[in-house]
């Protein structure tokens, strides 16, 4: 069997209208790596991970998993290979408790995942077993991500750091080879933020390939392995972090100031202007 190589995006160009979000575009995230994507606001770092999700269909280009090209592949059989991820929007509407909404993301897994087993009773008695012991998986990702205090509340009112922490839960629930997470810090309290670190590196140890996206730098200098810089939808600078920081080009493209981009509330037919970013210090 060959090697695992974790996720390869290669020269995948998105266009909407006459847009061109994201062009050529290519990165790597290996298992057992940080690998981060960064860009100011409009650079196409969402537009991508929709590609790489399978919730857009690129114009141009290849993602694969390993050895199985998945480019054709629906998001949900990329999901059942293994690719998870967080919306930089997180969270849920509904009645349903924090605790719940991980429990279920527990329970589904359990039944459409992958089991071990050498017959099919076998692996539809693991299934069972999985589906029955959601509760308790629940309670230890709850705890692992470290928002166990609020399993109780409705999914609604979690603020919006806990809630992004709870769509990690829910990732983490599907035991994914890739994990994508885009802005996790976004609202964490300064606690949660660190502890995020951590549980990001533990888990590349663990042999995930994890692939965070931000707009700045600074929350991922220290946490990443790789740094992608993505810049008017293409890869500016890739490798390790400080000289990624530091190459000229990284630093053009922050101070480049307000970037006029195509609407997306207004189906393309609008302009927005991004705010200007401060260069990386
Ligand atoms: N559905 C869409 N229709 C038209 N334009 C879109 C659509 N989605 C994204 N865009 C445009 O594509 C470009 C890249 O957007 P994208 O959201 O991928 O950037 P980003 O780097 O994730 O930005 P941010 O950090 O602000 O989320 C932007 O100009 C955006 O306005």
């Amino acid at each position: 069997m060959a090697a695992a190589e974790g996720l390869r995006v290669r020269d995948v160009t998105v266009r909407f209208g006459p847009l061109t979000a994201v062009d050529g575009a290519g990165l790597t995230a290996p298992p057992g790596t940080v690998t981060g994507l960064v860009g100011p606001s409009g650079a196409g770092k969402t537009t991508l991970c929709d590609v790489i999700t399978g919730l857009r269909r690129p114009a141009a280009g290849a993602v694969l998993l390993d050895d199985a090209d998945l480019t054709r592949s629906a998001a949900r059989e990329r999901a059942r290979r293994g690719i998870a991820r967080t919306f930089q929007r997180a969270g849920a509407a509904g009645p349903a408790t924090v605790r719940e909404a991980v429990r279920a993301a527990a329970a589904r897994h359990a039944m459409t995942g992958e089991q071990p087993g050498r017959t099919a009773r076998d692996r539809w008695r693991r299934r069972l077993e999985a589906r029955r012991d959601a509760g308790a998986s629940a309670d230890a990702l709850l705890a692992r991500v470290g928002i166990q205090e609020y399993a109780e509340r409705p999914v609604r009112d979690a603020p919006p750091g806990v809630a992004g922490l709870m769509d990690l839960a829910r990732a983490l629930a599907t035991e994914p080879a890739v994990l994508v997470l885009d802005e996790p810090w976004a609202g964490l309290p300064v606690r949660h933020a660190r502890a995020l670190e951590v549980l990001l590196r533990d888990l590349a140890g663990e042999g995930l390939a994890v692939l965070v996206v931000e707009d700045e730098i600074e929350p991922v200098l220290g946490v990443c392995d790789v740094l992608h810089v993505l810049d008017d939808g293409r890869v500016i600078a890739a490798g390790p972090p400080a000289e990624v920081r530091a190459d000229p080009r990284v630093r053009d493209a922050y101070r480049a100031g307000p970037r006029v981009t195509t609407c997306r509330s207004t189906g393309g037919a609008g302009r927005r202007v991004a705010g200007r970013r401060p260069a990386p210090r």
